[in-house]
């Protein structure tokens, strides 16, 4: 190659550029903050270990540097939180869920409820007293509902069939229950509906048009809600949902439907959409991939399944789910096993805040709950804590909506998720009446793999065999 000298000043800029760039983007610690893993090439810092080797790197820098440790990933410090810090996080209140979600999924720009503070307090509320404390009035209509959604996605499988999961058949199965708890029996009938629900977390670009969709079916329905009221008065029979508790509640009820109302209350309804169905429909996906893919668990279950079958005569009630035992350790296992490496929703430091272990984390710093690590704990799980074990649950008394520390999967603390119980109910019913129906296969035979994205778990992708039980 030649040089000509020329081209030195050339060089020289270049260099001045990159150390320039290199040292506006330089992170900058402040005093005893966790240690910063070494890393070599600048700028890009971690980055590229956290998109193609998340798992692997996570764990060489916990057993390295210890709990927390500090990361270098777009341009950004990240504190890592595992097993040990992770519970002082959710214990503090200088830890906002709320405020990191702003910053990393910018849902407010589109669902304009997010942006008024009060928004998730009543959220929470609504999960509570609607979907949890009336959980045992909904039991018959989520298996109903469940069975109207296997008998469309899955159907007859006289033959064996190869049913590809990518295509969000899932989202589709546990939209219906939900939707028929959200916005009642006649508007759940309607499957534009149950699609906007499936669908509402795929693409940001079509919200608006699920929106649109939601108001145009809702307009009427309360509208002769608020009409029969009038007329009926104290004869009026309520029904049972959650646009119906609204109606009824001094902040967002109303005497007239207006479109400023029918925005407010379809935004409402579709933060409600986007905390259950993805979540839900993710692991019920986990679950069937972890019962398909391991043929020694296959009887054990199904007898669970076909003795409580006959007991209800094919109608669950709360006590028949709550003798569902083998398949509630079995989903608490999936759960445990099936998460990402790393929480989806990370939290932001709003003021400095100095660890039990004297360390100090600056206030506006992101930290990631490092859930492998708290999962795959050999104190609590054994000495092979990756390893899938079904009865865990069963054996030590842990029911799969239990939070624990060492079970994270739906949070810790006073912001743990409240819908734990309605998505748990929803997959062991789901599980019990795939797994009465059919049996179901992966195309190896063996337990697929799961997808990696980053510090993402997603479902493999293999598909499944489903095939009829012979009655
Ligand atoms: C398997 C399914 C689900 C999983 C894995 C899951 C997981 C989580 C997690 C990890 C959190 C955050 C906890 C934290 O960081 O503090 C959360 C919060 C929340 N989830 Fe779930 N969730 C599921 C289903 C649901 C369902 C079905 C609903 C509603 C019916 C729901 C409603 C909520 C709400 C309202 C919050 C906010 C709680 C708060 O900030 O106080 N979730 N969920």
């Amino acid at each position: 190659m030649h040089f000509s000298f020329e081209t030195i000043p050339t060089f020289v800029w270049v260099f001045i550029a990159i150390y320039i760039v290199h040292w506006i983007n330089k992170p900058r610690l402040s005093k005893n903050e966790p240690p910063m893993v070494s890393y070599k090439i600048p700028i890009i810092g971690h980055t590229l270990d956290y998109l193609f080797n998340a798992e692997n790197f996570l764990a060489k820098c916990r057993q390295q540097y210890g709990d927390p440790f500090n990361i270098y990933v777009f341009g950004q410090v990240t504190t890592i939180a595992g097993n040990e810090f992770a519970h002082e996080v959710y214990r503090s209140d200088v830890f906002s869920k709320e405020s990191a979600s702003q910053d990393s999924f910018p849902l407010h720009r589109v669902l304009k409820i997010l942006e008024y503070p009060e928004t998730s307090d009543q959220f929470i509320k609504t999960v509570r007293e609607q979907f949890v404390a009336k959980l045992p009035l909904y039991t018959g209509r989520m298996q109903k509902q469940l069975m109207i959604s296997i008998n469309k996605e899955i159907g007859d499988c006289s033959n064996p069939k190869l049913i590809i999961t990518t295509n969000g058949i899932f989202s589709s199965i546990i939209a219906r229950p939900i939707a028929d708890t959200l916005v009642g029996q006649e508007i759940s009938k309607n499957e534009d509906v149950v699609k906007a629900f499936a669908d509402f977390t795929k693409d940001f670009i079509s919200i608006l048009r699920h929106v649109i969709t939601l108001k145009k079916h809702l307009k009427p329905v309360l509208e002769k809600r608020l009409k029969d009221k009038e007329i009926l008065g104290d004869k009026y029979e309520p029904p049972l949902d959650t646009i119906e508790y609204l109606l009824n509640d001094p902040e967002y009820g109303t005497k007239v439907i207006t479109d400023d109302y029918l925005n407010k209350i379809c935004e409402f309804v579709y933060v409600i959409v986007v905390a259950s169905i993805f979540t839900s429909a993710h692991h019920i996906a986990f679950a069937l991939y972890d019962f398909a893919g391991r043929p020694e668990l296959w009887d054990d279950i199904y007898e669970e399944q076909e003795r409580i079958d006959k007991e209800c005569n094919g109608e669950l009630s709360p006590q028949h789910i709550n003798k569902m035992v083998k398949l509630d350790s079995f989903v608490r296992e999936s759960l445990r096993t099936g998460g990402s490496a790393l929480m989806h929703i990370p939290h932001k430091c709003l003021e400095s805040y100095t660890c039990k272990n004297g360390m100090t984390i600056p206030k506006g710093r992101m930290v990631k709950t490092y859930l492998k690590d708290i999962h795959y704990n050999a104190t609590a799980y054994g000495p092979e804590p990756r390893s899938f074990l079904p009865y865990h649950g069963l054996e030590n008394k842990f029911p799969a909506t239990k939070i624990d520390k060492n079970y994270f999967v739906f949070g810790s603390g006073k912001h743990a998720c409240p819908g734990r119980f309605f998505a748990v109910n929803e997959i062991k019913i789901g599980m019990h009446k795939l797994i009465l129906n059919y049996h179901i296969k992966t195309p190896s035979g063996k337990i697929e793999k799961k997808v990696h994205l980053g510090p993402l778990t997603l479902p493999p992708v293999a598909g499944l065999i489903f095939e009829n039980r012979k009655k």
